[in-house]
This record gives structure tokens, C-alpha cells and sequence, in this order.
């Protein structure tokens, strides 16, 4: 049997660091939403009894480094299951960017996998050993838009942001967001408002989403790459309402209201950065068909 799973990106509209805790992780506050850039999971049976990985993308790893391979390991394991897995990822998320491909990938894995071997798991089951795997995995499991907290993997549901596009440009560096944790300095950080921002969603207040959009690693990210700072700064001057990295970076995101701006924006980005993308915001977070 074969099935498809879609396992699309995320941005963090705010990203707020707490503290740092004592088994090295960061305790978060992050309102974070899906949107429609994404990779595409073929999940086949295999006679053999292992987990293939097929990828075509040199910077995606085709063994257990693989974040859809420890997804697929991890349930095999824990439910006994006898049988293989080939898993073909066609990738459309850039890599190390800051937009989740790889955990929504693994997100993908675990409710592909839960179908195809009929394991009849829950949402939340599905992430509770997503948080196994890593702490952004949890929230792609449900999708939509969320506050995620303790090192991410806490999940509280919120509604749908205002309706508007998104323009995504990603530099073209890649940054570890493991590094760019240990480079924080929490107590001089500018920390955003993330009741405001929650606020903003359930008066679905465009405006104030745009004027509370902010990212404590931002700073951390712009002081070593400059080219994340000019990609912002453009996107401004082109007419985008409001703009910020997501996650840990490097890509950049602008929040526009009005359609007709949105192949101007496009366009000046186009100039000086190879990899701009326009999407919406997925309404809908994943239910188990
Ligand atoms: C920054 C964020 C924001 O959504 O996303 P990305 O930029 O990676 O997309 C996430 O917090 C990234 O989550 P994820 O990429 O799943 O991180 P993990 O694999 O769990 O951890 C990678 C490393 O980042 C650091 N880390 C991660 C999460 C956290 N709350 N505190 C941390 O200090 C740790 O050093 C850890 O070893
Ligand atoms: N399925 C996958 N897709 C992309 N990267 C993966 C995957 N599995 C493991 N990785 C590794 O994870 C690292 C971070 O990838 P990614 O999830 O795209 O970035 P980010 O954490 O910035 O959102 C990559 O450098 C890559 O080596």
C-alpha cells in the first residue's frame, strides 16, 4: 500500500526565551502557524524489513539522521510493527531555515505511518513521542496555529491569524539553531508581547498581529548575518505591513494585506535573493482522516 502525507512549514510570529533550563533547553513561549509551502511524504510498504529514505537533496540526510527515518524508527519500535517503510520526501521547504522542514517531515512520518499500519493513535498521542524526536515536531503534528511552550513541544491551540499573504526570502546561508540558542543572552534581549499577540488573533486584528510580530533570536541571527537584515530591510521598502525572521532563521517573512503589492514585493526580492516564495496562512490544523 502506498499513501501521501503534505508536511508544511511553519513560522513563528512571536518567539519569546525565557530562561535558559538546566538540561540545556530553553524554556519558550512561541506563537507559531502552518503555512501552504510544503514537503510531500510518500509513505510505501516494504517487503524488506527496514526504513528506506529517498530524498534527492544533498542536504537532506538518507539514513538515521533523518528526522522522517527516527519518526518512522521510533514507531516501529515502540508498537512492534514487523513490516518495512520506504519513505520519499519531495522537498519544497528550504533546509536549515528556520521553517521546520525537517520536523514537520518527521510530523508527516507519524500520522502517514499511523494510517498505513493502522496503529488507530491519537493527535496527541502522535505528539507526545514527537517531542521524543524534537521540540518543534509536536506542534507540526497538529498544524494551524498554536502557542507552544516549555521547550516547544506544550500545545495550546489558537485561532486562525487575519487573512493575508505571506512572502518567504531565505538567504542563502544556512544557521544551526542549536548555535543560535547558545549565543542568546536572555537578560538583554527584546522580548515580545506574547499576550498582546494572542490578544491579536482572537480580535483577529491584522494591524495589531503586525505591530506585536517579534523574535527574541532574531538579533542573535541579524549580528552575524548581515544579509538577513538587508533582506528585511528590502522587503520593508518594497511595501510588505510588517516583517521578521522566523525561528531561528535565516528566512525572512512579510506579513501584506493587499493583493496588488504582493508581485511588486515578489519581484524586488527576486532582484537579490533566490529563494522567495508567496503563501498563505493554512487555516485548518490536521485532523486524523
Ligand atoms: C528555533 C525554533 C523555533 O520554532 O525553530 P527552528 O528555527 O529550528 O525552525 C525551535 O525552537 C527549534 O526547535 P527544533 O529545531 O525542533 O529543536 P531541537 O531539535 O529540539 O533542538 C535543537 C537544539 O536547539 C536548542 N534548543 C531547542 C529548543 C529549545 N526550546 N531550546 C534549545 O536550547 C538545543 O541546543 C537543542 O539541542
Ligand atoms: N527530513 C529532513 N528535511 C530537512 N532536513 C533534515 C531532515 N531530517 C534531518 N534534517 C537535518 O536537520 C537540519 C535542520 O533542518 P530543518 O528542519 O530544515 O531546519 P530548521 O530546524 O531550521 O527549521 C538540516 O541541516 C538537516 O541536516
Amino acid at each position: 500500500m502506498k499513501l501521501m502525507e503534505k508536511a508544511p512549514a511553519k513560522i513563528n510570529l512571536a518567539l519569546d526565551v525565557l530562561y535558559k533550563r538546566p538540561d540545556g533547553y530553553h524554556e519558550v513561549e512561541m506563537v507559531m502557524t502552518t503555512v501552504d509551502l510544503a514537503d510531500r511524504i510518500e509513505l510505501s510498504d516494504l517487503a524488506a524489513n527496514e526504513i528506506r529514505i529517498i530524498s534527492h537533496n544533498r542536504f537532506v540526510p538518507d539514513d538515521n539522521r533523518n528526522l522522517a527515518y527516527q519518526a518512522a524508527a521510533l514507531l516501529k519500535d515502540r508498537y512492534k510493527v514487523r513490516t518495512g517503510v520506504s519513505i520519499s520526501i519531495e522537498k519544497h521547504i528550504p533546509v536549515a531555515a528556520g521553517l521546520a522542514g525537517g520536523s514537520s517531515d518527521a510530523a508527516a512520518t507519524l500520522r502517514g505511518l499511523n494510517r498505513l499500519w493502522k496503529l488507530g493513535l491519537t493527535l496527541d498521542e502522535l505528539a507526545e513521542l514527537g517531542s521524543e524526536i524534537g521540540s518543534d515536531v509536536p506542534f507540526c503534528v497538529y498544524g494551524g496555529t498554536a502557542l507552544a511552550t516549555g521547550r516547544g513541544e506544550k500545545i495550546e491551540h489558537l485561532p486562525v491569524p487575519p487573512k493575508c499573504w505571506i512572502i518567504l526570502a531565505k538567504p542563502t546561508i544556512g544557521v544551526s539553531t542549536a548555535d543560535v540558542y547558545k549565543r542568546l543572552n536572555v537578560a538583554d534581549a527584546d522580548h515580545p508581547d506574547i499576550l498582546q499577540m494572542i490578544s491579536a488573533l482572537e480580535l483577529s486584528d491584522y494591524r495589531k498581529v503586525c505591530s506585536n510580530l517579534k523574535n527574541v533570536l532574531e538579533q542573535v541571527t541579524l549580528y552575524t548575518n548581515p544579509e538577513v537584515a538587508h533582506i528585511k530591510d528590502q522587503m520593508k521598502r518594497f511595501g510588505a505591513d510588517a516583517v521578521l525572521m522566523s525561528g531561528s532563521g535565516p528566512t525572512v517573512f512579510g506579513l501584506v494585506e493587499h493583493e496588488s503589492r504582493v508581485q511588486r514585493i515578489y519581484n524586488g526580492l527576486r532582484g537579490f535573493c533566490d529563494q522567495v516564495y508567496t503563501v498563505r496562512i493554512l487555516g485548518e490544523r490536521n485532523t486524523l482522516e
